[in-house]
């Protein structure tokens, strides 16, 4: 059986802040349906790479396809018309307005979570339905910056670090949602420095040291490859 066109395809993509050369040689891929976690140590790039996909960082040279088009030149908005959407490291909730206002503010598109599926999946933005962005708690600001960008619709969603910051409990809903978004069908692109919990979500991990991919890691090599994934995030 021959393998299925990635959904994402990264080629020898370079990125710069200025001056800054920060990605060097980028190449990675995600098939339609996957979860693949960017790892590495602070600064190493990850976060980036993201940017870089989403078109938020123009900057770059390389090629990235989606769905077999080159998306390379295009601005974020349109970007995020083709079915990407990044939930970012802070996670981009309006904490002025309510988690209902929140919801409603980006309008769900064909194929987008509706408000009702929204409220249902996550039965605790409904209690806080009227609690100003800014009173939630970081695993409840991490569902509803997910949940904001689901109504879009997406084929890929970009996390950036969505445990970072919140308790074990919490970590394994926001994971157990990770998985049910997979069953949909849905495609995951994880920036994470917590293994434990990408090693239990990804079905491949790309290393980054230093703006490069240094190494590629399945889920069935993990256990023998721990250690030196260990030695990739020790500071
Ligand atoms: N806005 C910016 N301007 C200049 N340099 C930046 C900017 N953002 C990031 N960098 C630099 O680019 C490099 C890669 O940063 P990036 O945020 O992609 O790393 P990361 O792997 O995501 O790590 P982290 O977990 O710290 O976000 C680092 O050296 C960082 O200092």
């Amino acid at each position: 059986m021959s393998t299925p066109a990635p959904l994402l395809d990264v080629r020898n993509l370079d990125a710069y802040y200025g001056q800054s050369h920060v990605l060097r040689g980028v190449n990675l891929h995600v098939q339609p349906g996957e979860v693949v976690s960017l790892i590495g140590r602070n600064g190493a790039g990850k976060t980036t790479t993201l940017k870089s996909v989403m078109g938020v960082l123009r900057s770059r040279t390389g090629q990235i396809r989606f769905a077999g088009q080159d998306i390379t030149r295009l601005p974020s908005h349109r970007v995020a018309a083709r079915g990407l959407a990044w939930v970012p490291e802070e996670r981009a909730v309006m904490s002025t307005l309510t988690v209902r206002e929140n919801l409603e503010l980006p309008p769900a598109r064909p194929g987008g979570w509706s408000l009702e599926r929204a409220l249902e999946a996550f039965p605790v933005l409904r209690e806080r339905g009227h609690h100003p962005g800014s009173k939630l708690s970081g695993g409840e600001q991490q569902m509803l910056a997910m949940v904001r960008v689901l109504r879009a619709g997406p084929r890929l969603l970009l996390l950036d670090e969505p445990s970072e910051g919140l308790a074990p409990v919490i970590v394994r809903r926001i994971g157990d949602i990770i998985e049910s978004l997979r069953a949909d069908g849905m495609a995951v692109l994880l920036v994470e420095q917590n293994l434990r919990f990408a090693s239990r979500l990804a079905d491949r991990h790309y290393v980054f040291v230093d703006g490069q991919v240094v190494d590629e890691v399945a889920r069935d090599e993990v256990g023998a490859r721990h250690g030196d994934l260990l030695k990739y995030l020790s500071v």
